[in-house]
């Protein structure tokens, strides 16, 4: 997610060289977040901008985050890879809201 701090490596990425976990924003925290916003339409949210963009606003962001990703995870390292993993993710979040879906509508398929 959004950082300007050091990412954790609870899960080993080889040769990744990431530091210690620090605090992290879990991704059901940053779904509560990012729900909160939306219902209550905080003012400078960038996530409510995004929504009321829509849903073929947010569906290219995914699709840009999740390219980004690929293309990091191949040429640019475990530190980008990282970062724009996480932009993926919160753009899924994004996206999850967008189409009125919960977490459990998504993890029930997992
Ligand atoms: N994790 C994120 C997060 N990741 C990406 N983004 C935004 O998503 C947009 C993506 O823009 P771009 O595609 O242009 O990305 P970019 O700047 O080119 O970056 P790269 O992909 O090139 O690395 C930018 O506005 C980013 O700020 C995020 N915006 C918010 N969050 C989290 O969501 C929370 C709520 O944010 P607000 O709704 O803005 O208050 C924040 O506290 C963060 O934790």
């Amino acid at each position: 997610m959004r950082r300007d701090t050091p990412v954790g490596n609870r899960i080993p990425f080889p040769g990744a060289g990431l530091r210690e976990s620090v605090p992290v924003k879990t991704f059901d925290e940053l779904f509560a977040e990012l729900s909160a916003k939306a219902a209550a339409g905080t003012p400078e949210s960038g996530t409510v901008a995004a929504l009321e963009k829509g849903v073929h606003f947010i569906g290219k962001k995914v699709v840009e985050e999740a390219a980004e990703s690929w293309m990091a995870a191949e040429h640019e390292g475990p530190q980008r890879t990282a970062e724009e993993l996480s932009q993926l993710l919160y753009q899924v979040q994004c996206l999850m809201l967008a189409t009125g879906l919960s977490l459990d509508d998504v993890y029930r398929h997992l």
